[in-house]
Formats: structure tokens, sequence, C-alpha cells
């Protein structure tokens, strides 16, 4: 579980977030939408701790992280995989290796319990026989589960993931969200997600949370998603015309 309770950003003179209160509960798949610089990646960045906040608190399983010790926050990190926008694998590392990396980061285990653990998750994200081809061998999609699988070979208690169906074709995004949502749901991971996509909101919106200038606009399901009203987010989700369409169906039936 993670908690936030008024977050501040500023850079400069740019105020970013502007008093943001969320919660993200284990098992559950959450979106953040919005507007391109509406502040999502500088959220995302600060759950992760790579920014920290001017004002507010985050609260991971009831503990801030003001309040950790050392190798409390040491854990914290290892407890924390990311699914970077494209990808960002190491070119010059097998699949076996990208995903061994973090592993070698963050445990003492040996050669052969880390293999052990890496062909499991690479067995998990259904990417077998690739251990030792390079990232520049793989589609986007196969990329993509060799940064889920080095994203969850921790074991992570939270996920986040940057727009993670960037670059993809329609059908093989939706195999990747489903992807995310099964390994949440079966490892009760915190999961949240950045996304441009609306068929992602459709299909995995447990939870969404609508940014707008830096602040929380608009909060529900995909469900909920449907019959809003608030003008914000029915602008933004329903600008197109088949979106348009679905909401009206959906609205008729
Ligand atoms: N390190 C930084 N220094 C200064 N300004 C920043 C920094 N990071 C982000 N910003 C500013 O914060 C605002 C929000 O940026 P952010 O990347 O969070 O938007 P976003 O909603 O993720 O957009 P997009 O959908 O285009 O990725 C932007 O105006 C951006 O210029």
């Amino acid at each position: 579980m993670i908690e936030v309770k008024g977050i501040y950003k500023s850079f400069g003179e740019a105020s970013v977030l502007k008093g943001i209160d969320a919660s993200f509960e284990p098992g559950k798949t959450s979106l953040i939408i919005g507007q391109s610089g509406s502040g999502k990646t500088v959220f995302l960045k600060t759950l992760l701790g790579l920014h920290i906040p001017d004002q507010g608190t985050i609260s991971y399983n009831g503990q801030t992280t003001e309040s950790m010790s050392i190798e409390e926050k040491r854990q914290l990190k290892q407890d924390l995989g990311m699914v970077f926008q494209g990808s960002a694998l190491f070119d010059s590392l097998t699949v076996e290796e990208n995903v061994m990396f973090p592993l070698k980061m963050f445990t003492n285990q040996s050669k052969a319990e880390m293999l052990d653990r890496v062909n499991f998750v690479l067995n998990r994200v259904n990417l077998k026989n690739s251990n030792h081809k390079f990232p520049a061998e793989l589609s986007g999609g196969m990329q993509k589960r060799v940064a889920i699988a080095r994203a969850i070979v921790t074991n992570p208690k939270y996920l986040f993931c940057d727009e993670p169906n960037s670059g993809l074709d329609p059908r093989t995004a939706i195999v990747i969200d489903n992807l995310i949502q099964e390994i949440t749901d079966e490892y009760q991971i915190t999961t949240v997600i950045n996304t441009h996509d609306m068929n992602s909101v459709m299909e995995i919106g447990e939870k969404i949370i609508f940014l707008k200038d830096g602040l929380k606009e608009w909060e529900g399901t995909s469900n909920d998603i449907f019959k809003t009203d608030n003008e914000a987010v029915v602008n933004f989700v329903y600008s197109s015309n088949l979106f348009k369409k679905v909401r009206k169906a959906y609205l008729e039936e």
C-alpha cells in the first residue's frame, strides 16, 4: 500500500505538483492519466524516490520515507520495480544479463540462484529460449516482456510503469497490459502505470487518477469514466470519435 498526502513539487518557479493526495493498493493496477505536462512523470518519479517532494509525505506499507532507517531505505529500493518508457534495456547485455542486473545489485545470491530466478521470471512473461539474445534482436513487445521480467526479478512489492505501451501495436499493447495486470494480481503488487493509452484505461483501469495542472482532478474506475460528467475528463478521454461512440453506446445500454 502506498499513501500520498499533500505532495508538492516545484522546479525553480515552476510549480508542477500542487498538493496531491492518493492511495494505491496491493493487487490493484492503478493508472495515472492526464494531458502532456500535467505532472504524471514527475509524480511517478516522486513515488519512486527520484524526486524529493517539497512538501507532503509518501508512506509505503504505513511507513514514511523520512522515518525509515538506512537499512529500511535499502530494502525499499529492492521493493521498487520500474518499467521505463521505451524499455530502457542495456543494449550490450543479453536478455539474461539484463534481467539478472538487479539481483547482482541488490542481493548476494549465487550465480545458480540468480539464474534460477531469471529463468523463472522469463518463463512467467512467456519469454523462453531468449536468454542469450541481445535487445536489438527482439521485437518491441518482447523487449517490454524483458523489461517487465527485470522489474519483477527482485520480487518487488511496488511496480511503476511509465507508458508501458508506447510504440506497440494495439494487440501487443493489450497483451502487455494484461500481463502487468495478471502479475499484479498474482503477486499482490501495488502497481502504478502512467499511460496515454485509452485502451488501457478501458481494459485494466481498476483505479484511474486524472491529473490536471499538477492536481488530482478526478478519480474512479474504468466503469465510472463512462458515466462521469467531469468536463475535463470527458474532453480528455473522449477526444476521439471512436471513444465518443463507445461512451454513447455504454450510456444507452
Ligand atoms: N527536472 C525537471 N526540471 C524542470 N522542470 C521539469 C523537470 N521535470 C519536469 N519538469 C516540468 O514539469 C512539468 C510536468 O512534466 P511531466 O514530465 O511530469 O509531464 P507529463 O504529464 O508526464 O507529460 P507527458 O505526458 O508529455 O510525458 C512540465 O512542464 C516539465 O517541463
